[in-house]
């Protein structure tokens, strides 16, 4: 397996490209706020909530003052009470507007990431499916997971204690100048000493972390990969290989993670020691300007108290920035997947199909086809074939000559890169992507269940497939005699931890579902493997009841299937060659002879 940075896609919409624009990286916190716009009476009482404990905390230096000034130096119990009740009955208010903060931005954290989920899964399901061939699924699972919890613990707490430490700084610079002037001066001294290693190192903070969820995208795809190949990698006793290559990745992010937390925790100590060596050189100055009866103990108190809270709110912010940095770092990346534009979409006036019309069931009509991940070579060139209603038409051809590809572009997963295809007369192109899918259903080489039990991946056919559907469907596919022999009949789990089906008994499922969908076309691609002879004798007899008075277009591996065929199609190179029954091809087409020999294992002189 290749080391996970090799496998980097060029491509302009690639999310590799998360490199963030240094100036204005918080911006990028902005579009996330359009999901708290439904949720905006929750942000009223949560800011009101958040501005009450503020204005309270900020009352509380004038309490202090109170206390010292009438309680203690004027020597009265009863103002001293008077001021300590009071002071109390503000705490309880505080805690009272703490709570509802508290209770009200967690909430709008968890419910604002779980929306973001919703619409980043949404735009997934919508996507069309190259995307996943330029951008790795580990990475988009870590946008999906990460970066959302990231957003969660931003809006739920680091912006809540963000806006509340500016309202604190706010406030107890104007309570600081209000009580004292020239002790504000040197206060205010220490702030650019503390704002310029902010944003040197902020800076930094958010590059690193940048590369550091980049890190951790590469962690999680290699570990899946590796996982998804264990049998290769037992097989070739790789498992040190694969460790030392997972060790170096894990050690990779490590590395970068290091040196973000080694600048996170010089930056806040260097603020806090700032801070606070100010507010000491501060107690100085004030302690001298009481001794000498220019400030009373209360007004100094006051003072520190305010001194305190500023230094405390500096240093929340300076600790939160790098925060809200890497929060800016993971809503750009879920943003861009957010604005990915789908490449396949459906036309603006979708044309009705009408399966009625007189025209060829399927029309490929001078197709030409590159992956877009390979432009320079054809998939497909100038091919043209006319499919008739009712007609089985077996594809054969050497690996690489297209034949897949047939599928893939019949279903629309990629578009055409010039000619066209019809369904009924009309190019797919005008027809709605719901309608073009409907119309057809495919069996796999190697289908593709689902983990969940028999019962779902059946029904996964129809929507809402009754429990008889679903039965009848397995009979006619000749699959509920295994099924009912599974340990939990068919509500037996299928998928990692589930029971292991064979081939053929997989083929079946795969075939059960797509009669349920019944379907005007089937598109089957044959297994390679040779199945033993009663499962090819069940999966043949599956075929034929699927087949029956439907449009087939089938990949054929098997001479069964080309000999029962209406007429086979040679294809070359991305091209029809020869077009046929089996006994003219065999006449005409050396390309087909040598196929017969070499892919049906039959000498041609005997078929
Ligand atoms: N997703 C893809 N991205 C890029 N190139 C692809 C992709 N799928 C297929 N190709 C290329 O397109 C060409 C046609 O492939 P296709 O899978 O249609 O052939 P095939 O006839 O079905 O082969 P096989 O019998 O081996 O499955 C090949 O050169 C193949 O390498």
């Amino acid at each position: 397996m290749a080391a996970p940075n090799s496998k980097k896609s060029n491509n302009e919409t690639s999310i590799n490209e998360t490199s963030l624009n240094e100036k204005s990286a918080l911006r990028h916190l902005r579009p996330i706020f359009r999901f708290l716009l439904p949720y905006k009476w929750v942000v009223a009482a949560a800011l009101f909530a958040l501005v009450l404990t503020a204005g309270i905390n900020l009352s509380l230096g004038q309490g202090l003052k109170q206390v010292i000034d009438q309680g203690f130096i004027a020597g009265s119990m009863a103002q001293l009470r008077g001021s300590v009740i009071l002071l109390i009955s503000l705490i309880a208010l505080m805690a009272v507007g703490i709570f509802c903060r508290f209770y009200l931005m967690s909430w709008l954290g968890e419910r604002v990431s779980s929306d973001i989920r919703k619409a980043v899964f949404a735009r997934i399901l919508a996507l069309h499916p190259s995307y996943f061939e330029e951008n790795r699924s580990g990475e988009i699972m870590s946008r999906l997971t990460t970066d959302t919890t990231l957003l969660q613990s931003i809006v739920g707490s680091s912006l809540s204690m963000a806006l509340r430490s500016t309202l604190m700084l706010i406030g107890g610079v104007i309570m600081l100048f209000i009580t004292n002037v020239k002790l504000t001066m040197i206060v205010l001294l220490c702030v650019p000493m503390v704002l310029l290693p902010m944003k040197l190192f902020g800076r930094r903070v958010r590059t690193l972390a940048s590369s550091s969820q980049d890190a951790i995208a590469d962690i999680s795809t290699y570990a899946g990969e590796v996982m998804q190949n264990i049998k290769t990698v037992h097989s070739f006793n790789r498992q040190s290989t694969e460790l030392a290559a997972f060790d170096g990745e894990v050690d990779k992010a490590f590395a970068v993670a290091k040196k973000r937390i080694m600048q996170r925790s010089f930056l806040i100590a260097f603020v806090i020691f700032i801070s606070f060596s100010g507010i000491s050189f501060m107690l100085y100055s004030g302690g001298v300007d009481v001794l000498s009866g220019k400030m009373s103990g209360g007004e100094l108190a006051a003072f520190v108290f305010y001194a305190i809270v500023v230094a405390m709110a500096v240093g929340t912010v300076a600790e939160i920035y790098g925060e809200l940095q890497r929060a800016a770092g993971a809503a750009k990346r879920l943003i861009e997947l957010l604005e990915v534009q789908s490449e396949i979409l459906d036309p603006a006036q979708a044309q009705s199909l009408d399966t009625q019309a007189q025209a060829d069931v399927i029309e490929f009509t001078d197709v030409s086809f590159h992956y877009p991940s390979r432009p320079q070579q054809s998939a497909l060139s100038a091919f043209n074939l006319q499919i008739s209603q009712g007609e089985t038409v077996a594809i054969v051809g050497p690996s690489g000559a297209g034949k897949s590809t047939l599928f893939e572009l019949l279903q629309r997963f990629y578009d055409v890169s010039a000619g066209s295809i019809r369904l009924h007369g009309v190019d797919i192109r005008e027809l709605s992507l719901h309608d073009i899918r409907e119309q057809m259903a495919m069996v796999a080489q190697h289908p593709v269940l689902f983990s969940a039990d028999v019962y779902h991946n059946i029904a996964y056919g129809k929507e809402g497939a009754t429990q008889d559907e679903v039965s009848a469907a397995a009979r006619q596919a000749y699959a509920d005699e295994f099924i009912e022999q599974l340990p939990d009949g068919y509500h037996s789990f299928l998928g990692e931890r589930g029971v292991r089906l064979s081939g053929g008994q997989k083929q079946r499922i795969a075939i059960a579902r797509a009669i349920l969908k019944d379907p005007e076309i089937l598109l089957l691609d044959e297994a390679t493997s040779a199945l033993d002879a009663q499962s090819e004798h069940h999966v043949q007899a599956a075929l034929t009841e699927l087949m029956k008075s439907r449009t087939t277009l089938i990949i054929a591996h098997r001479l069964s299937t080309v000999m029962h065929a209406d007429r086979i199609v040679v294809m070359d190179k991305g091209k029809v060659v020869a077009n046929g029954d089996h006994a003219s091809l065999m006449q005409q087409s050396p390309l087909y002879r040598k196929l017969c020999e070499l892919q049906f294992n039959q000498p041609s002189a005997s078929v």
